[in-house]
């Protein structure tokens, strides 16, 4: 097997450079929902069509009374709100992105990258939640929090941060209070402080995945989810950066790019163009004999063994190279057939977050495709801010998985000391 990784880095660089200025799891729901009221702050959350009753509740909910809607809950509302949250938020990571400057990137506690466009996003996307779904109090467990834009040394920072969410609000138009004030935006920033769990409802945001791709030009994506009684119900994935035509083979026939992902419960996977273009349905490659299947994996050699996947790679018979991006824009061109399989195996101890995944995981499941850990079990949403998972992820087709997780179990158990 050929072990050099393609890269869509270098066509994606050219395209950065060129306009600087500067420098479940099972998706299948079932038909009835139950909600404790603890949890159903207004009325808005029964379907119009059904006729809410009450029935009493097992002991573990204590005496609260439940609504049974006898119908799928559509959530086209929120679906909306959260199209329009990302892809504003979208707007404004292309924006800094263009201007980047070395002075906004800092670094946080884990020595991870964060920017002024991290935060930006952040709260570009718990403001526009806020205003479109005002009926509901937000829960949003998300990566960022405001510590260090508190301290002196972050107040610059904070003023850049505020004139380009404001700048980025202005442009849709459709908001006419007067502009949000440092304050405002550190009290948006830290909505995403939400533990999650699995009652109720959480949105779910990395406002930038991928931001050492983000900083090299290359591959990044605003992620966002909505997580009902602890199963993910839909999923954004805006990609500034994914071309909109396929990038297996690492051939692009054109340059555009700027991908929007979006799924729901029950209702497939569509992607269209940052921009509006219509939709399109996705679909998740149909190779079923993986010496025909490609695979993506991180482009940082640090998030996942890359020595595993090739030994997995070459049981399976692979013959491709690995196609290695960052984010979660890999689970938005795996949903749409570039490649048929992305593997993730971090190292030991490393605790995977749920914004890492729920977007991406509905984006391939509603597309067809299936994400489960290395144990062979459903990404389990629920558990916090955390996934209970540390196994590694695999997500692929239904014909290819069996064969899959065979090669995996195989290679964890010749295990050599590196993994
Ligand atoms: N050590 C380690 N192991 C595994 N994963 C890690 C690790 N460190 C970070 N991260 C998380 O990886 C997120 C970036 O996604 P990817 O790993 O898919 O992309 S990349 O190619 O590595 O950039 C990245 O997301 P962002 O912080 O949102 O960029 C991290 O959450
Ligand atoms: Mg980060
Ligand atoms: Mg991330
Ligand atoms: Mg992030």
């Amino acid at each position: 097997m050929a072990t050099a990784a393609v890269s869509v880095s270098s066509c994606l660089r050219a395209v950065v450079a060129s306009s600087s200025s500067s420098s479940t799891s099972s998706c299948s729901y079932s038909y009835c929902y139950f909600y404790s009221r603890r949890h159903l702050p207004t009325t808005s959350r029964t379907p119009k069509f059904a006729k809410p009753h009450f029935v009493s509740l097992p002991s573990f909910v204590a005496s609260r009374p439940l609504v049974v809607a006898a119908a799928a809950m559509s959530y086209d509302k929120e679906f909306a709100a959260a199209k329009k949250a990302a892809s504003l938020a979208a707007r404004l990571c292309q924006k800094v992105q263009k201007e980047l400057l070395q002075s906004d990137v800092q670094s946080k506690s884990d020595r991870s990258p964060v920017t002024v466009a991290d935060y930006g996003s952040q709260a570009i996307v718990s403001f526009v939640l806020e205003r479109e779904l005002s009926t509901e109090p937000l829960s949003l467990v998300a990566e960022e929090d405001s510590g260090d834009l508190r301290k002196d040394s972050g107040k610059d920072t904070l003023q850049r941060i505020t004139k380009h969410v404001n700048e980025t609000i202005a442009t849709d138009g459709s908001y006419s209070a007067s502009p949000l004030s440092p304050e405002d935006v550190l009290r948006a920033i830290d909505t995403g402080k939400s533990e999650g769990g699995s009652f109720g409802r959480h949105w779910v945001l990395d406002p930038i995945d991928g931001t050492k791709g983000f900083l090299r030009g290359d591959q990044y994506a605003v992620a966002l989810a909505l997580l009902d009684d602890g199963k993910v119900v839909l999923g954004v994935l805006a990609c500034p950066n994914l071309p909109l035509a396929s990038i297996a083979g690492n051939v692009t026939s054109e340059n555009a790019v700027g991908c929007l992902f979006y799924a729901k419960v029950g209702s497939g996977t569509f992607m269209q163009s940052l921009d509006g273009s219509s939709p399109v349905k996705v679909h998740v490659s149909d190779i079923g004999n993986s010496e025909d299947a490609s695979f993506f994996e991180s482009y940082e050699k640090a998030h996942s063994m890359q020595d595993l996947t090739s030994s997995i790679a070459r049981k399976l018979g692979v013959k491709a190279p690995p196609v290695r991006i960052d984010s979660q824009a890999k689970y938005g061109a795996l949903s749409r057939g570039d490649g048929a399989i992305y593997f993730r195996f971090p190292c030991k101890g490393y605790r995977e977050k749920i914004w890492d995944h729920a977007a991406g995981c509905i984006v391939v499941t509603e597309a067809g495709g299936v994400v489960i850990d290395a144990a062979g079990r459903p990404l389990d949403f629920s558990k916090g801010r955390h996934l209970d998972s540390d196994t590694g992820i695999i997500a692929t087709n239904r014909k290819l998985m069996p064969s899959i997780l065979k090669a995996v179990r195989e290679s964890l158990e010749e295990k050599p000391t590196s993994w």
